[in-house]
């Protein structure tokens, strides 16, 4: 597979998931068109920054995140077989701050869905508001909730158990619930790994994580066979994974705002996922886990799942001080500006005992959706690409709602057009 182009690689690492429903052609050309939104001609160029370390650049998409890469083909692959069906769909999503501005700009305007997004009030970077809450187009919905990110996902996770609900609404997601979005994130590993010598050397990754669909995606290329030697977690002070790996017991604690305002996340979602995989397939001891943390916000993992997540797994936390200390260093010596996303996973992965094998940090957003934490600690305070100009001065549209579930669903029924 070495040598092919993003979007040959994303066919040939894709196909094997996909049901009888889509053509080889229709799909060539899904994952084509999806690429072709993004203003590098690698898609996701890797750039080195040490002796054996790189960057993987996720950001080249329309809305500058990581997120761009599975959403611009996640709308396509929707839009194509709602239209074979001849049917529609309501999308609702929670954000952080990305997935929120990536789906709206790849759902926008398509007529067989309307989307609704969720974000938490105050809690997201003005560009990714602005992403969200300035696209004109009539099935775009961006709701701003008095709560925080859980809040959404936890009311998001609700409609889809509300089974009348979600039949009268045709209710779809696009948070990394959605299989498809974890499935379009493998390719990027494969990419990156292959450019560095795979499969006839290993890699490593080290991954920015907060709901662990980016991370998952990793182990997920490693289960393929991809020789990955170490998965490594960095957080923020929001550190619940970090404590998790370090105590065996995961233990909410509150949410604190940072600087990566998109890793503020305490119930990351994927990681059930990850358990169910580590406890052997066993879905009873995760029903367990997951009945803990609704009922005492906590669940203590078994030694062999502990250990099986640990052969894995690394995780460490970078505080805000270190994240910051590490945009300046990058921009002071490589002249390289990076997002405090990246810096958290750059300074992580910078505590790694020094290895022979190449560690590749994954690069989740532009540097310029984040302006004025990465003026803070460098000085610099990066400007938008020119496709993005005039962002800023436009007119938002959203509406604030409290974080209850009864209000969100009369909103989206309300709405949205594929109820009744
Ligand atoms: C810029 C950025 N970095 C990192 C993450 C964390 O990724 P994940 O939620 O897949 O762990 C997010 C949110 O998804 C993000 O938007
Ligand atoms: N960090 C995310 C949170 C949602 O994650 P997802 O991968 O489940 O969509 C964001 O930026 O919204």
């Amino acid at each position: 597979m070495r040598g092919l182009s993003y979007p040959e690689l994303a066919i040939r690492v894709l196909t094997p998931f996909l049901g009888d429903e889509i053509n080889e052609h229709d799909f060539r050309k899904i994952v084509e068109d999806a690429y072709a939104t993004f203003r590098h001609d690698a898609v996701c160029p890797l750039v080195q920054s040490d002796e054996n370390s790189y960057i993987l650049e996720l950001f080249h998409g329309p809305t500058l995140a990581f997120k761009d890469v599975a959403m611009q083909f996640l709308a396509r692959l929707m839009d194509h077989i709602l239209e074979m069906r001849g049917q529609r769909a309501t999308i609702v999503g929670a954000t952080s701050g990305d997935t929120g501005g990536a789906a709206i700009d790849a759902f926008a305007g398509r007529d067989r869905t309307d989307i609704v997004i969720l974000f938490p009030h105050g809690r997201v970077s003005p560009v990714q508001q602005r992403q969200m809450t300035t696209i004109a187009a009539p099935n775009v919905h961006a709701l701003a909730i008095e709560g925080n990110f859980d809040d959404c996902q936890n009311m998001l996770k609700d409609m889809f158990n509300d089974h009348a609900f979600r039949d009268r609404v045709a209710l779809s997601g696009v948070n990394s619930i959605n299989w498809a979005r974890i499935m379009a994130q493998i390719v990027y590993y494969f990419s990156s790994a292959l450019s560095l010598g795979a499969p006839d050397r290993k890699v490593s990754f080290t991954v920015p994580t907060g709901n662990f669909g980016d991370i998952l995606a990793g182990y997920c290329a490693k289960r393929m066979g991809l020789p990955i030697q170490s998965l490594g977690i960095a957080t923020n002070d929001n550190d619940i994974l970090a404590r998790t790996l370090a105590t065996g017991e995961y233990r909410m604690e509150g949410v604190v705002a940072t600087t990566s305002p998109s890793m503020d996340i305490q119930i990351s979602s994927n990681f059930e996922r990850l358990l169910f995989e580590a406890s052997g397939r066993n879905a009873a001891e995760v029903r367990r886990y997951m009945n803990g943390l609704k009922q005492n916000g906590a669940f203590k993992l078994e030694e062999k799942t502990l250990a099986t997540v640990r052969a894995d797994f690394t995780a460490r936390r970078a505080t805000e001080a270190e994240a910051a200390a590490t945009m300046k260093a990058g921009l002071e010596r490589n002249a390289y500006l990076m997002d405090p996303h990246t810096a958290t996973a750059v300074h992580v992965a910078a505590q790694d005992e020094k290895s022979a094998t190449p560690m590749i940090v994954l690069s989740t957003a532009h540097p310029a959706k984040f302006p004025a934490a990465v003026k803070d600690a460098t000085g610099v305070a990066p400007a938008l690409p020119t496709w993005l100009d005039g962002l800023m001065d436009r007119t938002e549209t959203y509406e604030v709602l409290p974080a209850d579930v009864a209000t969100v669903k009369e909103y989206v029924e309300r709405n949205t057009r594929a109820a009744g």
